[in-house]
């Protein structure tokens, strides 16, 4: 901000000299200044925010000789700006005054009210509902580089949802950023400062606003001692063996906090060790296209979570959403998802019940964050106590299962030992009607605290007396009309018709009545009685509120030393949730349990589209169940599905069914379908649809060769692979050709299970060549004249692509379909001389894939690619070399 460095040289006022400090301490962030019941910004700020929430723009004295521009939110509905201020990108620096204004003037006439900047509010930090998305977790990430133990490059990352406090740590491989992130979806990632430029690409995959941290915050030289300061423990031993990538990134999010909610720190779990290698992987572009957690448009209606998410909470909706961005790989773990699942399929009402109690318990784990947090209100403590009673329901409900698999009993087991000793204290404690606001008042029960209930009735005693103080004054000046009351400016006060009111000033009311204001009609007075009195109600009222907020501090100190077991207790209600949900959409939407274990098997029986299939039921139509068998024959690798059919025959639809099937399943739910086997999948790849990122300066067909380069160079034995009309963004030849070799490749070198959709009929010539290489065709009818998509996948070829009568579906001109038709006559005249049967019989087949498959990689060029020559020291890099030439001299 310009202004703000010119302006030291000037002489401000001393508030703007004030706001100016403050403002140069914060620069990047809009700074909200608390003036009375508004947050003021000025300068560049107020311009920025009154273009981003289209409020008025005023100014308010001079600075340098110019108007200084500015604009206000009420402090009440500050909420609903940050959340806009947020959206648009802005950080917020909220500034408060942090001394009673009273203090300041008793400093002198010209003193300014002290103010601090209690929290910055950035989007990974926020706790507020209004702030936040209810069904989704909101996720600040901080990534650090470092070295693993091999001596290769490997990045710390770790995660907290500051608005419950749940935090984790991992550690990735290089390549395995990208989609560690891409999963996470976080809201906000911390990024080294000296990393920002080198991972722009990495991190442009994500939505999250990247924070650049300074190097004293990712330094992994300070992250045990910060670490342990934060937790309280002397080392973080017990926190499992976190390494040192993994220890820096924890520590970083702990700093980080630390700077920006200055007044008060939110609780954390301990840093969980996500294992690694224990979760798919799936980048960015697979889950933009497979519409995992939302559409490409970015809604979450309409992708494969809101499909099957049947949670009746909004922590549970949340657990649902993190199971299926990262679905498992372990068979074990992933049975015991649906061992828990199929335990409430099997038992209707114990399921029915379970989901009518969860549908009364709150959102125990953001409402307990935000009282732990010092955020917290009167509503937040009843949820915590509807939850609590809740959990105690549950638990006692599910304790009396007999035979309950090893998921169900843990959940039981955690609400049984939920604290249902603060669920009985909150009852007791909380009224009926509760404020949103503790300052407010009213919100502890009467009966529960003998001196607010004396203090209380005084209060509204006094309020009698009032009322029967009126009622004497009418007597006695005979003005029927005269009345007793409040306001804000003059307190209590009496009010008679200005006709009535000239006989009070003078004998015998003149006396009694002070007079205070004449208004338009009316006059108003006071008596020494009623100041009196008022004096009584305000000292009844402010020691009633001061009994309430010290009961309010002493709830929140209880749920504070119980914050641990209150997320536990979270926990189990989301994991329940989910299951019960899981149970429920699989019920009513017909889904089998699948088999999943450590093959290399892909076999669907009778499989469907979860999201197509429901929209296609809400016009009344049925959807097409179909098989698909990519299981590898042999140890040789997996099959290679080649679809052809044609245009709008579900070619697309069928390839993301078995995708979005192996990713339900690993995910711990039932999948659509008759029958499902499933050999673990450890990395999923798509590369379906067609959109350019011109953003990003890159064609259609340019992300479509980015995306399938990344797929031929990592996808491996055990991957899933689908590609739809892979090559069509081009000339006819180049596209064919790219096809042509990237199957090669899939077969020889990748050997992974793999679906590739296609108009290119052509390529089914190359199931003579490639042994694991099978034909499927959308099957179609043609009925009169006109085509009939029956939708059926059956084991075979298309001859050919409709294109022509789908574009007379679409309402093309009559005149440009009898043309294109003709057209297309001769041009398939023309190549019934196709060379492709030739090439078919005489192309060597891909020599270079086989010998590379054959051979293994280059260990020179491996172990040249493990050295990250920033991180070496001179020593290491000079055994590096010798490395190097020995590696060389053996080859
Ligand atoms: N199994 C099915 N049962 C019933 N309807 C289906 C099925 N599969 C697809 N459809 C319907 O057909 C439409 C087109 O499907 P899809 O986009 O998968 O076709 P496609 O073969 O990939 O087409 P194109 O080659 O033009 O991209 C879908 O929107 C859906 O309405």
């Amino acid at each position: 901000m310009n202004d703000v460095s010119a302006a030291s040289s000037a002489r401000p006022t001393p508030m703007m000299e004030q706001y100016l400090e403050i403002k140069t301490a914060n620069p990047d962030s809009l700074l909200f200044y608390r003036m009375g019941d508004f947050y003021e910004m000025f300068f560049a700020d107020a311009e920025a925010a009154s273009r981003a929430l289209g409020i008025a723009l005023t100014k308010r004295g001079k600075h340098l000789g110019e108007d200084i521009p500015m604009c206000g939110v009420p402090v009440d509905r500050a909420n609903d700006y940050l959340q806009r201020l947020i959206a648009f990108g802005f950080r917020v620096a909220v500034c408060e005054q942090t001394e009673d204004p009273k203090e300041a003037k008793k400093r002198g006439g010209k003193s300014v009210v002290r103010r601090d900047v209690v929290r910055l509010v950035t989007p990974g930090t926020l706790t507020e509902d209004a702030l936040l998305e209810p069904r989704r977790a909101n996720l600040l990430a901080a990534l650090v580089r470092g070295r693993g133990a091999s001596g290769g490059v490997r990045f710390g990352l770790a995660h907290v949802d500051v608005s419950t406090g749940a935090f984790a740590v991992t550690e990735v491989a290089a390549d395995g950023l990208a989609p560690a992130l891409a999963r996470l979806e976080a809201a906000e990632v911390l990024v080294p400062d000296a990393l920002v430029e080198e991972l722009r690409d990495q991190l442009a995959e994500t939505r999250a606003a990247v924070t650049p941290a300074p190097r004293e915050l990712v330094d992994p030289a300070r992250a045990e001692a910060r670490l342990s300061a934060h937790f309280g423990v002397a080392t973080t031993d017990g926190f499992g063996a976190l390494t040192k990538p993994e220890l820096a990134a924890a520590a970083a999010i702990v700093g980080y906090l630390e700077r920006t909610q200055l007044a008060s720190r939110p609780p954390l779990s301990r840093p969980v060790r996500e294992g690694r290698g224990e979760i798919m992987e799936i980048d960015a572009a697979t889950r933009a296209n497979l519409e995992l957690t939302r559409r490409l448009s970015g809604e979450r209606e309409g992708s494969l979570l809101d499909a099957v998410d049947r949670c009746v909470t909004a922590g549970g909706s949340r657990l649902l959403g993190m199971r299926i961005a990262g679905p498992l790989l372990r068979p074990e773990a992933i049975a015991r998802r649906h061992d828990a699942v199929a335990a409430f399929v099997e038992a209707p009402d114990l399921r029915r019940a379970v989901r009518a109690a969860l549908a009364s318990a709150p959102d125990l784990a953001r409402a307990a964050q935000r009282v732990a947090f010092g955020r917290g209100g009167p509503r937040d403590l009843a949820a915590i106590r509807d939850a609590l009673a809740a959990a105690e329901g549950l638990g006692a409900r599910l304790a009396a299962l007999a035979g309950a698999p090893e998921e169900v009993t843990a959940i039981a087991e955690a609400l049984a030992s939920a604290d249902h000793a603060l669920g009985r204290e909150l009852a007791a404690t909380l009224g009926p009607d509760l404020p949103l606001l503790k300052r407010d008042g009213g919100f502890v029960r009467a009966g529960s605290d003998a001196e607010l209930d004396a203090t209380r009735a005084l209060r509204d005693e006094s309020r009698k007396v009032i009322a029967q103080l009126q009622a004497a004054y009418a007597d006695a000046t005979e003005i029927r009309t005269l009345r007793i009351k409040h306001n804000n400016v003059l307190g209590y006060f009496i009010e008679a018709p200005q006709a009535h009111g000239e006989r009070l000033l003078k004998a015998p009311h003149g006396e009694t009545f002070v007079h205070r204001q004449t208004m338009a009609g009316a006059m108003r007075f006071t008596t020494t009685e009623l100041g009196d009195l008022e004096r009584r109600i305000g000292e009844a009222g402010d020691a009633a509120l001061r009994i309430e907020l010290d009961t309010f501090e002493q709830l929140a100190a209880h749920v504070t030393e119980g914050w641990a077991g209150l997320r536990a207790t979270a926990d189990a209600l989301d994991a329940l949730d989910v299951a019960a949900g899981l149970a429920e959409v699989a019920i009513a939407e017909n889904h089998v349990r699948p088999h999943v274990d450590d093959s290399l098997d892909f076999r669907l029986e009778g499989a469907r589209h979860p999201v197509v299939e429901v929209a296609l039921r809400a016009g009344g139509k049925p959807f097409v169940p179909n098989d698909v068998d990519l299981s590898a024959p042999g140890a040789e690798g997996g099959l290679i599905q080649l679809v052809t059919g044609p245009n709008m025959g579900g070619k697309s639809t069928y390839l993301r069914q078995a995708a979005l099937c192996a990713v339900l399943a690993q995910a711990g739910a039932f999948v659509p379908a008759a029958s499902a086997h499933i050999g673990a999948v450890d990395r999923l790849f798509s590369r379906v649809g067609a959109a350019d990122d011109l953003a990003r300066g890159r064609s259609t067909f340019m992300v479509e060769m980015v995306e399938t380069a990344a797929i031929l160079n990592s996808a491996g034995p055990r991957s899933l692979v689908i590609l739809d009309e892979i090559g069509r963004g081009t000339a006819t030849f180049d596209g064919l050709s790219i096809a042509w070799a990237t199957i090669e490749h899939l077969h020889e070198t990748n050997r992974c299970r793999s679906l590739f959709a296609t108009h290119f009929h052509e390529l089914t010539a190359l199931a003579r060549r490639l042994e694991r290489l099978r034909n499927a065709t959308v099957r179609v009818a043609e009925w009169k004249g006109e085509v009939v998509f029956l939708h059926e996948v059956a084991a075979g070829v298309a001859d050919r692509s409709y294109g022509v009568q789908v574009a007379k579906l679409a309402g093309l001109p009559a005149s440009v379909v009898r043309r294109a038709k003709a057209v297309l006559d001769e041009l398939e005249a023309a190549d019934r001389a196709s060379p492709v049967e030739r090439i078919i019989d005489e192309l060597p087949l891909f020599a270079a894939a086989r010998r590379v498959a054959e051979e293994g990689p280059d260990p020179t060029v491996e172990a040249l690619d493990a050295i990250d020559p920033d991180a070496l020291t001179p020593r290491e890099a000079l055994d590096a070399l010798y490395r190097l030439k020995n590696l060389r001299g053996q080859s």
